[in-house]
């Protein structure tokens, strides 16, 4: 913590301060800190490009020119081998007729990573482990926006498992929950091109982005997403159509454009995706 006069000038720094400086490589006498301008640091800072420089020395002249306010700022401040945020607070009080502002920096790192925790959780499928709808949908938005600005296709397909309901019946809720997993784990590492995403959609049913893809290439990519899931080989003995767990799928494309949105393209892929079920199941639909 330090205390700034209203020019800036350092007045006080506390031994925290002065520990934290020593033990950052600075090798400047513990008293230099004092009369040092601490907005000529951050000027500085931010002349060399620093965002959280600039950020900051607003924030000072800011409470500097409105004492009852305070400011405040979390910035990254990571060394080559160290991950750490930091807060900086800024208030002020008075004393013998003059304002005074107290600067103080606290280690919010800990704070960050249970953060970083949650968000990254709130992005995966509890079950599974990979994307959710939420993410899935925060993909699709990225990728649409960037085959339309290259004029480029995107392709969607729709995978359910077929009669998982039946699956469920004979051996159970935890195997149904293993062979989602295996369904997954199978799906994504199918899916390695930075511009391809898959992700659970819902119950038995799974979603896949395939950027900067037409029809014609998506389609031998998506019935070897349906060959893995057969290539597992896990028994399901009580359908009436095979018995070994398949899936069908519904696959369609187009170049993102005004006359045409995500939610079309998302609905598309199911139409196609009821038609391979009508027909017979364990196949896919691509128009
Ligand atoms: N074990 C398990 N089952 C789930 C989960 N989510 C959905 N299901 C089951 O998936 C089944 C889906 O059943 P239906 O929608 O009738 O579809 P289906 O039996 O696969 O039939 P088709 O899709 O027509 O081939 C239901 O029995 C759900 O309980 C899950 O997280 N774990």
């Amino acid at each position: 913590m330090i205390v700034i006069d209203s020019a800036g000038v350092i007045q006080y720094v506390n031994h925290a301060w002065l520990q934290f400086a020593r033990e950052n490589g600075g090798n400047q006498p513990d008293t230099s800190w004092l009369n040092q301008n601490y907005l000529n640091v951050c000027d500085q800072a931010a002349a060399s490009g620093d965002e959280m420089g600039r950020k900051a020395a607003a924030g000072i002249r800011k409470v500097i020119a409105n004492p009852g306010e305070a400011f405040y700022l979390e910035y990254p401040c990571h060394t080559p081998n160290q991950y750490r945020w930091f807060m900086m607070r800024i208030t002020s009080f008075s004393e013998g007729g003059k304002h005074w502002f107290v600067i103080a920096h606290n280690d919010i790192t800990e704070r960050k990573l249970a953060e970083e925790r949650v968000e990254a959780l709130s992005r995966q499928d509890s079950l599974t482990g990979i994307s959710n709808r939420r993410n899935f949908t925060f993909f699709l938005d990225q990728e649409w926006r960037r085959c339309r600005r290259n004029g480029r296709p995107i392709a969607l397909a729709m995978i359910d498992i077929d009669h998982f309901k039946l699956f469920n019946d004979r051996y159970g809720h935890q195997a149904g929950d293993d062979a989602l997993i295996s369904v997954a784990n199978s799906l994504s590492l199918a899916c390695q091109r930075p511009t391809d995403h898959c992700a659970r959609y819902g119950g038995e049913e799974f979603i896949i982005v395939l950027g900067n893809t037409d029809l014609e290439r998506a389609r031998p990519l998506v019935e070897d997403f349906l060959e893995r899931i057969r290539e597992l080989d896990i028994p399901n003995e009580d359908s009436p159509d095979h018995p070994i767990l398949t899936a069908s799928a519904g696959l369609t494309s187009l170049v993102p454009s005004a006359e045409n949105s995500q939610e079309n393209l998302v609905e598309s892929a199911d139409k196609l995706l009821y038609e391979a079920k009508h027909l017979g199941r364990d196949q896919l639909v691509a128009r």
